[in-house]
């Protein structure tokens, strides 16, 4: 659990307006670009969830393929991409990379409707051809139990990095945020678990950035604990992970990329508030 006052991320907190209710700071406000459309994408029948650490991490193995990573990129570099300042407010986590954030709840729709995404969190045959085996055999209640309530959507506050040599993303938590989700009636929603989607890796000339998580060592006898290892996500195109936030977040990090460019993008799964 984040101990009160630890270092969180910035713009996890940086948020207002429709998709947001806690944060003061304004985010700077972006006009929706022209999303390229996502094709190809790997039929849903291919992909499954696995999990990292039980409960904490799971991820989707070549969720977009390796030609819609590189296109992406390419796409995403024409955007104004903004570099973070090194020196961080109290409270929040040295991040040093560029980036770009908007609100834009069409995008987090086609990310969650038009991909595998949405059939393997919800479990649902959704017309993209996602059968029963999402790859965890989730009953309904583990599901709920998993994903913190019934999953409605992803955040509309997108945000895309990118990690030059060098750059880095220091030790935080993610907080979630209430956000509404627009449409016919608006859903009114709270995030649970962070969503990354890796563009670019090792095979891109991407090293290091590997995302760093810090489990919690169980409490031992007399109030000693055991050292637990971190678990080290390496970046791999297309792999999207999601990871618990909020109250059960693990402190975790992006490690400084050593070589070429990190290429993330960001959101989050929202449940039912
Ligand atoms: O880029 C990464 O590997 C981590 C990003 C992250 O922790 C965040 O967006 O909160
Ligand atoms: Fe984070």
């Amino acid at each position: 659990m984040p101990p009160k006052g630890k270092r969180k991320d910035a713009s996890a907190a940086n948020k207002t307006g429709p998709a947001g209710s806690k944060g003061t700071a304004q985010p700077p406000k972006s006009p929706p670009p022209n999303w390229p459309p996502l094709r190809p994408l790997v039929p849903a029948s291919d992909l499954s969830l696995s999990t990292t650490l039980p409960n904490q991490i799971v991820t989707i193995r070549n969720f977009w393929p390796a030609s819609l990573c590189k296109m992406y990129v390419s796409f995403l570099a024409s955007l104004p991409l903004t570099t973070t300042p090194g020196k961080p407010k109290k409270g929040d986590a040295v991040r040093v990379n560029d980036r770009f954030q908007v609100e834009d709840a069409r995008f987090a729709e086609m990310l969650w409707e038009e991909t595998a995404l949405k059939g393997l969190v919800v479990g649902e045959e959704d017309g993209f051809g996602v059968g029963e085996d999402d790859g965890l055999a989730l009953s309904e209640e583990e599901r709920r139990e998993l994903w913190g309530g019934d999953v409605v959507g992803l955040n509309p506050n997108i945000r895309i990095y990118r990690y030059k040599k060098g750059q880095f993303f220091d030790q935080h938590y993610d907080d979630f945020n209430n956000v509404t989700i627009p449409g016919d009636p608006p859903i009114q929603a709270r995030t649970t678990w962070t969503l990354l989607l890796y563009l670019t890796s090792p095979a891109t000339g991407c090293l290091g950035g590997e995302t760093v998580f810090y489990p919690e060592p169980p409490p031992g006898k007399k109030g000693k604990s055991q050292p637990v290892e971190p678990v080290v996500v390496g970046l791999e195109v297309g792999m999207a992970l999601l990871h618990r936030h909020g109250a059960e977040c693990m402190l975790h990090e992006g490690r400084e990329v050593l070589e070429g460019e990190k290429w993330v993008i960001r959101s989050d799964l929202c449940v039912r508030r």
